[in-house]
């Protein structure tokens, strides 16, 4: 797929804004705080409905301004679909195909695929489980966007039941027992919505781990496709081989799980009451990313260098790209900012990785950062405005 005219209106710093956008190479080239990124934050937002760079929407709307729309022509298989996010912070977005209203700016979800790479990756491998979490989750709602909907039922019956632990860890009596007697009623929510999330994310990390270790054999130098590996580390004991058996049906997963939850849930009540929060379910899980090969594997968060840790971050993009497009998609890639990161040898090999997508898009202070391969089509960005340099 590929977007061949975005316009902005009121959106970051800019106004108005109209492009014609082609497939293959397009890099956005101009000094430091130009407007750059903005452009590709927009094209990413329409795919998943939030940012890469901030959690709210009130930033993305420019200064003085109360709304922004991003509207953007998408070419799929030789199809043309126009789609159109209007952004109201503090009131309810809309959304908009071929200007006709979706019922939830949700269902906008997964008409386009956005695979982007950032400076901020390092943070995939060197941050707290919360950004882990995330990079699974959006690649989840990627591929089945329904999941949007599961991510956010399940945050509603956490901020529930963490509640109404608080109020039971400090009752008395009756209404203690009553407190209880509900808490019951959350506890079979949690373990259903949350029993979803997890098998979910047991089977992505699945299907993630053969390309990671070819992205990372490819990203960095002398390594093998053995090297890295990532496993998924749930806050409660699992039996893996249920999942490794890929003939279990989802619906049979998702039932075990559940019951594992419910189990859990049990036995950590008092603790629970205690300090007020959930501790079981997939908010308190993370991706474990090591390094080695035989009985040398270490964790990246800790003990890997700066190079290997960037590499692989760039692997699990690499990934994520990979897999969406063996789902029989070829997402759009952003490489936003990248280049300046990498060394030279790093730079080309990625080039060269991506240079074959339907579309990338490139954004760089530096011209000569940009590999020859992926200069393609040239934009100078300056003080928002996007002009072509032939
Ligand atoms: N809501 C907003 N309203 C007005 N201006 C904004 C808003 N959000 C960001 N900006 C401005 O946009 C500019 C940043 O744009 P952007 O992040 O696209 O820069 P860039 O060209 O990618 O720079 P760099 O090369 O440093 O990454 C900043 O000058 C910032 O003040």
């Amino acid at each position: 797929m590929h977007v061949a005219h975005l316009t902005l209106h009121d959106f970051r710093s800019y106004a108005d804004l109209d492009l014609e956008l082609e497939p293959g190479a397009t890099a956005f080239l101009g000094r430091n705080g130009q407007g750059k990124t903005n452009l590709v934050e927009a094209i990413d937002y329409l795919s998943r409905l939030s940012s890469h760079r901030v959690a709210s929407d009130a930033p993305l709307v420019r200064a003085g301004a109360d709304q922004a729309l991003v509207r953007a022509a998408v070419v799929r298989d030789g199809r043309t679909a126009v789609l159109e996010v209007e952004l109201n912070p503090g009131r309810a977005n809309r959304a908009r195909v071929n200007r006709s209203p979706l019922a939830r700016p949700r269902d906008l979800i997964g008409l386009v695929r956005t695979v982007v790479f950032a400076p901020d990756d390092l943070t995939l491998v060197k941050g707290d489980p919360t950004d882990r979490r995330r990079f699974l989750d959006d690649l989840l709602v990627l591929r089945a966007p329904r999941f949007a909907g599961v991510r956010s039922d399940y945050d509603r019956v956490l901020r529930q039941r963490n509640s109404l632990l608080k109020t039971a860890g400090l009752a008395r009596g009756s209404s203690r027992e009553s407190a209880l007697s509900t808490l019951t009623v959350w506890d079979s929510h949690l373990a259903r919505v949350g029993a979803e999330i997890l098998g979910a994310r047991l089977e992505l990390v699945a299907d993630l781990r053969p390309y990671l270790g070819k992205a990372y054999e490819a990203v960095a130098r002398g390594a093998g496709r053995d090297d890295a590996e990532i496993d998924y580390k749930a806050s409660l004991d699992l039996d893996l081989s249920v999942v490794e058996e890929r003939g279990a049906q989802a619906t049979s997963l998702d039932t075990t799980l559940e019951q594992r939850l419910l189990e859990e849930l049990e036995a950590r009540r008092s603790d629970e009451l205690d300090r007020g929060i959930t501790l079981v379910g997939p908010h308190r899980d993370d991706l474990l990313c090591s390094l080695g090969n035989g009985e040398l594997r270490l964790p990246v968060k800790g003990y890997a260098s700066h190079g290997e840790s960037w590499s692989f971050a760039l692997a699990l993009r690499l990934a994520s790209y990979d897999l969406l497009r063996a789902d029989g998609d070829d997402p759009i890639l952003v490489l936003d900012d990248v280049f300046a990161e990498l060394d030279t040898g790093r730079r080309e090999q990625l080039a060269h990785l991506v240079a074959g997508a339907e579309q990338v898009l490139v954004t760089a202070a530096v011209a000569e950062d940009v590999p020859a391969a992926l200069r393609g089509v040239r934009y100078v960005v300056s003080e928002g405005t996007v002009v072509r340099d032939d």
